[in-house]
């Protein structure tokens, strides 16, 4: 459902390395945006990574030391000197702080990046950091989300979304940060800003605070505590890390996030079709995401 094109009602063919992010700009090496480093695709070999003492750099630090490749270390504070330093000869300045603080960061290092390193961030909103990064840099800039947190469990899927920062431009920065993602062992998908945007607003935003709205309409520990069950308490224990720990993580995702809002409107429409009393077609779209039998029934 989610690979369906609104307007036309048909598979939309997913997005493949190259493709640029946006229409007509298919062409493997795009003549937009700086040329590659050495005439054929970058192999990412040094990288910088500010926010290394962060959940997300420290993973990522570790990752890259196993796999050979040679990491500079950069956290607050961010002074000039250390900049100049840690970001001299790197193929990659990596950025991983909190979103809101891109723009900033992107503008201290970008005064010492020379306009064939590539600047990329990590984190789980993309048009606002991504568009703070491009107007700070002219040089190659690529945006990343690990769609997971800093300590991932062994079978989980290390899916990375990567995109261009220019739609269409220096493709080969995004692919060198695609190869770069499989050699550290995570497993690259082409993205773009806006379908991340979207798909984020759903998949970490509303999840978010419809949970919160959820446990909010009850006081704790009230009338319903010796009430509850089995299947509640599954719920509660889904709730806890987001709600006791990721709060803060989660709100300032949800208010840099473009489409909250959007996705909060189009959840509540959902949820007047069951205080309007129509549970059975909500039943039947909701099943669609475990069989693709019903989604046919639903969808004739
Ligand atoms: O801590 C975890 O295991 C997470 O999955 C963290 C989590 C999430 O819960 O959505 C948080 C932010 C990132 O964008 C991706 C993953």
């Amino acid at each position: 459902m989610s690979n369906m094109n609104k307007d036309t009602n048909t598979p939309t063919p997913p997005r493949v390395f190259g493709e640029g992010g946006g229409p007509g700009e298919g062409t493997p090496f795009c003549k937009k945006g700086s040329p590659p480093p050495e005439s054929s695709l970058l192999s990412i070999g040094s990288l910088a990574l500010v926010g290394a003492r962060g959940g997300m750099g420290k993973l990522i630090v570790g990752r890259c030391r196993e796999a050979g490749l040679t990491v500079r270390e950069l956290d607050r504070p961010l002074t000039d000197e250390k900049i100049a330093e840690g970001v001299a000869g790197a193929d990659m300045v990596l950025v991983s702080v909190p979103v809101y603080a891109t723009g900033e960061v992107a503008e201290k290092v970008a005064a010492r990046m020379g306009g064939r390193q590539i600047l990329a961030d990590v984190g789980s909103v993309k048009t606002q950091p991504i568009n703070d990064m491009v107007a700070q840099y002219h040089g190659p800039v690529v945006g990343t989300h690990p769609l997971f947190g800093p300590a991932p469990g062994p079978d989980d899927a290390l899916r990375v979304a990567v995109m261009d920062g220019r739609p269409g431009e220096d493709v080969w920065a995004t692919r060198a940060v695609a190869d770069w993602c499989r050699r550290i062992g995570f497993t690259p998908f082409a993205s773009d800003a806006e379908e991340h945007d979207r798909a984020a607003a759903y998949v970490q935003g509303l999840n978010f605070v419809t949970t919160l709205a959820y446990l909010a309409a009850q006081g704790a520990g009230g009338a319903v505590q010796k009430y509850l069950t089995p299947s509640f308490t599954r719920r509660l224990v889904a709730a806890e890390k987001l709600i006791t720990k990721d709060a803060g993580l989660f709100t300032a995702l949800y208010e840099a996030n473009p489409y909250s809002h959007e996705a909060v409107r189009n959840f509540r429409s959902f949820l007047n079709l069951a205080a309007g009393g129509d549970v059975d077609l909500l039943v039947r779209r909701a099943e669609a995401w475990w069989t693709a039998e019903t989604a046919k029934k639903d969808n004739p």
